[in-house]
């Protein structure tokens, strides 16, 4: 069951890429209803998690089944594992370019920019050019351009796994917090990882998928308290029951 109202609703995908005329399916029928809520996607290495995401961004077309958005406003950000950031432009002009192509002038596309970059962190090195700044600030700035377009879905596809551990778990809470205390437009959050411990932390629901085509093994329900602690006995808990799932 999702949590809240459903934004997003995904009935029988499928999807098989063809190369050198050999068909490789990837997505064996997947349905989920997805609400205002966390949800992490897990699956063994090259199941089709991206192509999910992807497919849900509009990105890449599924070959059967359908996505339904039921908000009106079906805006949704993507947040990838590498930070795609032009080299030639600053950390302000990267955040504001996508809302200028949007239609805001570059005065209201800076200002927009502005608001994002601040929340995140990251005020006061508008002027910074992508490679001035560390991994974890490229990241950030990532993450502000995600949300400066307002979306109501965020998608994010293994945001912290390219950082290292310290400012991996500093961005993890820094988005959490961001998310619940409900300071940006983003009501939904879908995430790709590989961490069993990243998803218990952060998410509602962890969606366990398959090995490739993928489907879904199960969903697990984390009902646990934020901020949570990972050496909790119901913590560990959730892990066995998400690893149990993994090699079913
Ligand atoms: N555009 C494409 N053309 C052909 N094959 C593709 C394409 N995109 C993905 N694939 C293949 O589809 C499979 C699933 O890829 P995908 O990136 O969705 O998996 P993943 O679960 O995200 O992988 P990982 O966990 O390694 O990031 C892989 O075998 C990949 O090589």
């Amino acid at each position: 069951m999702s949590r809240g109202k459903v934004i997003l609703s995904l009935r029988n995908i499928t999807k098989s890429f063809t190369e050198d005329s050999k068909t490789l399916k990837v997505i064996d029928g997947i349905s989920v209803d997805i609400g205002e809520e966390f949800v992490a996607i897990l699956g063994p290495s090259g199941c089709g998690k991206t192509t999910l995401l992807r497919i849900i961004a509009g990105l890449e077309k599924p070959d059967g089944g359908e996505i339904i958005f039921t908000s009106k406003d079906a805006r949704i950000g993507f947040v990838f594992q590498f930070p795609t950031l032009l080299p030639w432009m600053s950390v302000l002009e990267n955040v504001a370019l996508p809302l200028r192509v949007n239609g805001l002038s570059w005065q209201e596309a800076k200002e927009r920019a502005r608001k994002y970059l601040s929340l995140v962190g990251l005020a006061s090195f508008e002027d910074f050019y992508p490679r001035e700044l560390s991994g974890g600030m490229r990241q950030r700035v990532n993450l502000a351009r995600a949300l400066a377009i307002e979306p109501v879905l965020l998608l994010m596809d293994e945001p912290f796994s390219a950082l290292d551990p310290l400012t991996a778990e500093s961005l993890r809470s820094e988005v959490l917090d961001l998310w619940l205390w409900g300071v940006t437009s983003v009501r939904t959050i879908l995430m790709v990882t590989h961490s069993v411990d990243e998803a218990i932390l952060m998410a509602d629901r962890v969606i366990v998928l398959t090995a490739r085509p993928a489907k879904i093994a199960g969903i697990v329900d984390i009902n646990l308290p934020r901020p949570r602690d990972r050496r909790s006995a119901d913590f560990q808990a959730l892990e066995d029951k998400v690893y149990e799932l993994i090699s079913s």
